[in-house]
C-alpha cells in the first residue's frame, strides 16, 4: 500500500485543473443552476393605451400601453416567462399628495393585472406597491401635514414623511392590486411596519391564502435607480430617499430589516440592488433560510452592463450571465431582471 494512504499528514497533490477541463465538468461545479421559473420580468405600463415608447437609458426596454401588452407578452410566455412585476407610469392621471392614481380602478397596473391574469393564466403577476410614481411630490410615502410639524420645521418648510399615514395608504393600494388579481404584492416604499399591516389587511379581506407579500426588505439608497426613475417618472421633486432607503454601508440595518420583515410575515424577502450587495444576499440567506430570497438587478446595473458591452469591455451575454451566477451563488431563488427576455433565449441556446 502506498505510504500516502495510511498517513494523514501527507499533502494531497494540489491539482484542481483536472476537475474542470471540460464544459460539462465546469457546469457541474455549480450548486444551483438558473431556470426560467427563477426569473421575474419588470414591466412599465403607461396610461397611454397604444404607447410603445423606448426608454433611452434602459436599452431595449419600453413603456407599454395596455392595448400593446398582450402581443408583447405572448412570445415571451411561449418561451417560458413565468412571472412579471408591474410598475405604473401615469402620464395623464392627476397626481396628488396621497398618490390617488395608484389604486384608481383604471390605473395602468390594475388594468394590466386583469389583462395578464385573463390572457396568460400561467403567469404570476406581482405588483410593486409604492406611491412615488403617483404622488405630485414624487416621494414614496405621504408627507406630514404642515400643522403636525414643529414651529422650526414649519419655518424651514421641512418635508417629513408621515409613516403611519403612508402605511395605511400602502394597505389600500396593496388590497386594490390583490382584488385585481395580483398573486404577489411587493411594497418598495420602505415605510416601517408596512409588511405586517399589508399582510393583516390581506387576511382580513379574504386574500390571505392567495396573495403573497414580497418585501423589498433590504433596499439601499442607490445611485443605480436613475434609468428606472426616468422610465417611471418618479424622480422626487425635492430632497432624496435617504430617510427611508438604507445607506450603502449599512449591513446591520439590512440585517435588522430582514429579521423584522420575517417576523411581520413576509412571504419573500428581497435585496436591492443586486451586484454590489452580494454579501447582504448571503446574510439574508443565513438569517432567513426558510424563505425564498429575491434580488433586484436594478435599472442602473442593466444599463451599466450594456454600456460596458458597447464600449467593448466584455461580451453582453457572458457578462449578464456572470452577474446572475453571482446571485445564485449568494443564495437567491428569484431574480428580478430586465435581462429576462434575453435570458429566456440564452437558456435555450446550446451551451
Ligand atoms: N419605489 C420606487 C422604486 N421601485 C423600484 C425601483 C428601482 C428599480 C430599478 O432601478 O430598476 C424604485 C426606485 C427608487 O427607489 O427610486
Ligand atoms: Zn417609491
Ligand atoms: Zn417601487
Amino acid at each position: 500500500m502506498p505510504a500516502s494512504q495510511d498517513r494523514v499528514d501527507v499533502p494531497l497533490p494540489a491539482i484542481l485543473q483536472g476537475g474542470y477541463h471540460h464544459p460539462l465538468l465546469r457546469s457541474l461545479q455549480a450548486e444551483r443552476h438558473l431556470t426560467k421559473d427563477m426569473l421575474m420580468y419588470p414591466i412599465f405600463i403607461t396610461d397611454e393605451p397604444d404607447a410603445v415608447v423606448e426608454i433611452k437609458s434602459l436599452p431595449g426596454q419600453k413603456r407599454w400601453g395596455i392595448n400593446k401588452l398582450r402581443d408583447f407578452l405572448a412570445p415571451l410566455v411561449a418561451k417560458g416567462l413565468r412571472s412579471v412585476i408591474l410598475f405604473g407610469v401615469p402620464l395623464h392621471m392627476q397626481k396628488d399628495g396621497r398618490g390617488s392614481p395608484a389604486d384608481d380602478p383604471n390605473t395602468p397596473v390594475i388594468l394590466a393585472t386583469q389583462l395578464i391574469r385573463r390572457e396568460f393564466p400561467h403567469v404570476v403577476v406581482a405588483c410593486d406597491v409604492c406611491l412615488c410614481e403617483y404622488t405630485d411630490h414624487g416621494h414614496c410615502g405621504e408627507l406630514c401635514p404642515l400643522e403636525q410639524l414643529t414651529p422650526a420645521e414649519q419655518a424651514a418648510e421641512a418635508k417629513v414623511i408621515d409613516n403611519a399615514r403612508s402605511v395605511r395608504r400602502m394597505q389600500e393600494v396593496a388590497l386594490a392590486y390583490a382584488r385585481a388579481g395580483a398573486q404577489i404584492v411587493a411594497p418598495s416604499d420602505m415605510m416601517d411596519g408596512r409588511i405586517g399591516a399589508i399582510k393583516q389587511v390581506l387576511i382580513d379581506e379574504g386574500f390571505g391564502n392567495r396573495c403573497a407579500v414580497m418585501s423589498y426588505s433590504a433596499k439601499f439608497a442607490s445611485n443605480m435607480y436613475g434609468p428606472f426613475r426616468e422610465a417611471a417618472g418618479s424622480v422626487p421633486n425635492f430632497g432624496d430617499r435617504k430617510c427611508y432607503q438604507f445607506p450603502p454601508n449599512a449591513r446591520g440595518l439590512a440585517r435588522r430589516a430582514i429579521m423584522r420583515d420575517v417576523r411581520e410575515g413576509a412571504d419573500f424577502i428581497m435585496v436591492k440592488p443586486a451586484m454590489p450587495y452580494l454579501d447582504i444576499m448571503s446574510e439574508a440567506r443565513a438569517l432567513a433560510p426558510d424563505l425564498p430570497l429575491a434580488c433586484y438587478q436594478v435599472s442602473g446595473e442593466y444599463s451599466m452592463i450594456h454600456a460596458g458591452a458597447n464600449a467593448g469591455v466584455y461580451d453582453l451575454k457572458a457578462m449578464a450571465i456572470e452577474s446572475i451566477e453571482g446571485f445564485l451563488r449568494a443564495g437567491c431563488t428569484l431574480i428580478l431582471t430586465y435581462f429576462t427576455p434575453d435570458l429566456l433565449d440564452w437558456l435555450d441556446e446550446a451551451k
